[in-house]
């Protein structure tokens, strides 16, 4: 598959024919995606469609069967492999957030009974250099370390609109802010690509608005890239610049909103029913 963009750009993540088994079952067949800089790309599919998978392979809790999951690094990353072609295939998932990828889960999973902060703090340890010792020495490096750890949550906090909450336990928030703190705990690791899975799910549709603008302005002013997998149609269709269909495993379409939206394919899958085009 071709790794250019329509830009001239190299993709951010390449995914060549990625394939996942279980047992006789095949949840990802072949599918081939490409993820640029600054996008925000959705994923959708009918339940079972091989979403969670797709995502569940590209970072690293399932070892594809087959295919390639790449990512070209940019030139700014902080973990200093600028520039580097890596392959994502096997290695472990916390390898693979301190690369630069970052997701959320479709079932909340914060730590409900430490702070909205700690949260955070917890997301932004992976990027700390001082080691065990300083920290139970509280050698002034550490300690300024630390100040400067809280200041970044502080900043992703702000980020999610969660700052007034930074002292609240995360049980106490309201659903559509825990949902919220996940995704600033993602950020908090300093991705390159943000992977959202289903990020609207179980929100109400106050929520869910506020949840696209704060999505828009994470692209917008953190200049973040976002793949997400969403079944709240009006936010896919709101928030992408492109969409991937899939099905049974299968990638069935790709295009714009407007494209996805006529495709005879794509309103089959969801519909079950012939459809004229
Ligand atoms: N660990 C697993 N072992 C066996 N089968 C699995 C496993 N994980 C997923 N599957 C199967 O793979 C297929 C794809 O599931 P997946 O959860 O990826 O779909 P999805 O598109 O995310 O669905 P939904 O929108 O309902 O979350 C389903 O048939 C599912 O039952």
């Amino acid at each position: 598959m071709s790794d250019q963009s329509i830009s001239g750009t190299k993709p951010l993540l390449e995914l060549d024919e990625l394939t996942m088994d279980f047992g006789g079952l095949r949840a990802v067949d072949q599918v081939n995606v490409s993820i640029y800089s600054g996008e925000i790309v959705a994923l959708i599919g009918p339940n079972g469609a091989g979403k969670t998978t797709f995502f569940n392979c590209v970072t690293g809790v399932y070892k594809p069967s087959g295919g390639h999951v790449y990512v070209n690094v940019p030139e700014d990353s902080k973990e200093g492999r600028g520039g580097q072609r890596l392959r994502l295939n096997g290695m472990k998932p916390n390898h693979i957030t301190n690369i630069g990828l970052a997701r959320t889960f479709q079932n909340i999973r914060l730590f409900q009974n430490m702070s909205v902060l700690e949260n955070v703090l917890i997301g932004h340890h992976l990027r700390l250099k001082q080691g065990i010792l300083a920290s139970i020495l509280q050698t002034p490096s550490f300690l300024k370390e630390e100040e400067q750890s809280v200041l970044e949550a502080l900043k992703y906090l702000k980020v999610m609109g969660l700052e007034t909450h930074m002292n609240d336990l995360a049980k106490n928030l309201s659903y559509g802010d825990q949902r919220r703190l996940e995704i600033a705990r993602a950020l908090a690791t300093e991705p390159f690509l943000l992977l959202l899975d289903e990020p609207a799910a179980g929100m109400n549709p106050r929520e869910t608005a506020a949840l696209n603008e704060d999505i828009k302005r994470l692209q917008t002013e953190e200049g973040m890239t976002i793949l997400l997998i969403e079944h709240d149609m009006n936010l896919v269709m709101s928030l992408s610049e492109r969409i991937y269909v899939m099905d049974y495993g299968q990638l069935i379409a790709t295009g714009t909103p407007e494209q996805i939206r006529q495709n005879p394919a794509v309103i089959k899958a969801y519909l079950g029913e012939e459809v004229d085009a």
